[in-house]
């Protein structure tokens, strides 16, 4: 049984730290000591020492956006995965699309970066999922296809069970438009496959894969229902304390459901 895994991604929002305590602060109160869902919030890289003293003694993880793949070295304005460890992260989101398609940031460096991640003891995140236009055109699959394979080279069977794979369809991100829970569920079925086919049945029958792309408390429930989607990798909701805490507790009533 795979857990449900509910990841804020802040990108560059609040604007002070004293905002993004007070947002974690809520979070960690909200959720309480003992979440039966995995939860975890990726605040912008500056306030993620200030989150992690917010979060002490609270199962929530903490997340970076983003990383280098070097460990050190002349690489202006990037941050290493030993500065992500010393600041407390546990996970990394990976080749989120506004990095690919705004930064150009390819398969090869998002590769780099996971095997990077998974050097240092980070749990990456790593994002896939086509344009509207690629679905228009019917090349979601291989689109989604060509991600993994560029992204996940050189990953064994082994280190893929500590990978958290994140659909997020660009055209349903930050947009209001959702995959239907049948859209989403297509995909994510497509992925399992692909994983099946690649690491065998028992490695993808354990590899936890979100959904992202305007999960709402309202949606989350049906979404979070489809077999093979296994959380939610959440933007603006995860920025209101209420609609995160909503969409976490949709997650803990479809995990009870699936546990009776
Ligand atoms: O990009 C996302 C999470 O990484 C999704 O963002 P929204 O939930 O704002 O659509």
């Amino acid at each position: 049984m795979r857990p449900l895994f509910i990841a804020g991604n802040w990108k560059m929002n609040p604007a002070t730290a004293k905002e993004a305590v007070a947002l974690a602060e809520a979070i960690k109160n909200g959720v309480g000591p003992a979440a039966d869902v995995r939860v975890a919030v990726c605040p912008p890289a500056l306030f993620l020492d200030q989150v992690d003293a917010a979060l002490a003694n609270s199962p929530i993880g903490l997340g970076a956006q983003n990383m280098h793949w070097k460990p050190d070295g002349a690489y202006t304005g990037e941050i290493s995965g030993a500065m992500l460890n010393d600041a407390g992260c546990t996970h990394v989101i990976l080749g989120h699309s506004e990095r690919r398609h705004g930064m150009g940031e390819t398969d090869a460096q998002v590769n780099a970066k996971l095997h990077t991640a998974l050097a240092v003891g980070l749990i990456p995140i790593v994002c896939i999922g086509e344009t509207q236009q690629e679905r228009e055109g019917g090349q979601t699959e291989d689109v989604v296809a060509g991600q993994l394979t560029g992204s996940l080279a050189g990953i064994s069977a082994e280190q893929m069970v500590g990978i958290v794979l994140a659909y997020e369809p660009v055209w349903a991100i930050g947009t209001g438009l959702t995959a239907t829970p049948a859209q989403a569920q297509g995909v994510h079925e497509f992925i399992r496959d692909w994983l099946t086919k690649l690491f065998g049945e028992a490695t993808a029958a354990r590899i936890v894969v979100q959904y992202g792309g305007s999960v709402k408390p309202d949606n989350a429930a049906e979404l979070l229902a489809c077999p093979d989607i296994d959380g939610a990798l959440v933007g603006g909701a995860s920025l209101k304390e209420a609609d995160f805490l909503g969409i976490i507790r949709a997650a803990q009533v479809v995990a009870a459901k699936s546990q009776a």
